[in-house]
């Protein structure tokens, strides 16, 4: 028998991808859709009753459930008045995914222009009203809902994608990602219907019409659970702040002082940089307490930390070691550069006394200061030197700024200090 080419034979057989999408039957595929929906709005209503401040989730709740109403609706055209599958149907979609942006904004609390939704949405209804009732055309209709809802769509993905703190960023463009996908797939629908794609089946009954039920779908799940990962990102990154910062000054707590010392002490170290620490000290802070009320010994103690930050650059670390006691790491500087620096800082503290409703207490802080050249990259080794330089600015006086001498030197000097304080403290006496 003389060979034959199958392939001239046998009719080409469609891929995969469309032979799949055949075998899907429209009203299953509509009947998923309505269930994830339903299902990611419980999820998104369930996330918002206890959100507490928690922002974006009441809308988004809100905005799914709007969307499912009007999916229901929509895909019921043959069986309800076009009144409510057409003009409510897509209204309460555009709806729905207007609220969805306005959540989006509200999580990254940027400005609410909630006539933004409304206005789309009397727009939509207008417009298919229009294209129903005077000139009635399925294709306009078609491509009115689309570029509408398309539009919000990338709306949102414009929100999304934008430059954000990891982890959120990963959830964020996740959700972006999918905005912007299903936005172009919207935008994509009239002009597929146009080039023949949906071959001689109905707008609502073709391929189109399953890839757009398939797209939503997965964009339902999608968006839902992106939302809920931002959200939890967002939280974890909250918690992670609190954990390492001082609940009244927003300075390192001591905790994440240590840590965060020791890891840059470890790097400038590795790169043969000096380092130098400095400790501030609020001078007769407890007369403000005493005189004021410990309220406003707070708020002067907020006070000294913002005096305090003016002065440093994003690299350096300020920590509450303990009361109205801080600490400071400046890495590259040594004694000789770290000295002027210091002497900013008292200056900037004694020159501008804190002031609320006529209220006014003047405030100055000592500083010890101890450099790496002399003390070394250990981080208990340089606290210890600047403490003994503190003690040393305290009791000549205050407000004043005092390096820590290299190691040699520190016995005599510390007798001769306690000489001095021994002969001040009688002279109180
Ligand atoms: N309002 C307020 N006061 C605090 C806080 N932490 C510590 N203090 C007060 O700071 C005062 C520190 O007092 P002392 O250690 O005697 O020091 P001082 O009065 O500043 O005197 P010198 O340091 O010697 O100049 C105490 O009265 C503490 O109660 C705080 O978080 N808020």
């Amino acid at each position: 028998m003389p060979w034959t080419n199958p392939h001239k034979r046998l009719p080409r057989r469609p891929g995969i991808l469309l032979r799949m999408l055949a075998d899907l039957d429209l009203k299953t595929l509509t009947l998923s859709l309505s269930l994830v929906t339903l299902m990611m709005t419980l999820l998104l209503g369930l996330a918002a009753w206890h959100a507490g401040a928690e922002r974006g989730l009441r809308h988004w709740a809100l905005g799914n459930l709007a969307l499912m109403f009007g999916l229901m609706l929509n895909v019921n055209q043959d069986d309800l008045h076009h009144t409510l599958s057409i003009l409510l149907a897509n209204g309460l979609m555009t709806l729905g995914l207007g609220l969805v942006w306005l959540g989006i904004r509200a999580f990254f609390e940027r400005s609410q222009p909630q006539l933004v939704p409304l206005l789309a949405t009397l727009l939509i209804v207008i417009l298919l009203g229009l294209f129903r009732y005077q000139f009635d055309s399925n294709a306009v209709r078609y491509a009115i809902s689309s570029v509408i809802l398309g539009g919000l769509c990338l709306l949102c993905a414009s929100e999304l994608l934008r430059p954000t703190e990891p982890p959120l960023r990963s959830a964020c463009w996740f959700s972006g990602a999918i905005a912007l996908l299903y936005g172009l797939m919207l935008l994509a629908r009239p002009v597929a219907s146009l080039l023949g794609w949906n071959g001689a089946a109905s707008l609502l009954g073709g391929p189109l019409q399953l890839i757009t039920l398939l797209g939503a779908m997965a964009a339902q799940i999608g968006m839902a659970t992106g939302f809920i990962l931002m959200t939890h990102y967002r939280n974890l990154a909250a918690l992670h702040r609190l954990s390492e910062r001082d609940g009244l000054t927003d300075t390192l707590n001591r905790r994440s002082l240590h840590q965060q010392a020791g890891a840059l002490l470890a790097r400038m170290q590795h790169g043969g940089e000096p380092v130098t620490l400095i400790m501030v000290d609020a001078d007769h802070f407890k007369r403000i307490n005493d005189d004021f009320g410990h309220q406003t010994g707070d708020a002067v103690l907020c006070h000294l930390v913002n005096r305090i930050s003016q002065h440093l650059r994003t690299r350096d670390l300020l920590g509450r070691f303990g009361g109205e006691e801080f600490t400071l790491l400046l890495p590259g500087l040594d004694s000789e550069q770290a000295r002027p620096v210091a002497e900013r800082i008292r200056h900037g503290i004694s020159q501008a006394p804190w002031r609320l409703a006529g209220e006014t207490i003047s405030l100055t802080a000592s500083l010890g200061v101890a450099c790496s050249q002399h003390h070394g990259y250990d981080f208990n080794t340089l606290l210890g030197a600047a403490d003994a330089a503190l003690y040393r600015a305290k009791t000549l006086g205050r407000n004043r700024v005092e390096l820590a001498p290299p190691p040699g030197q520190t016995d005599q000097e510390q007798v001769a200090l306690r000489l001095l304080s021994q002969f001040s403290h009688n002279l109180d006496v």
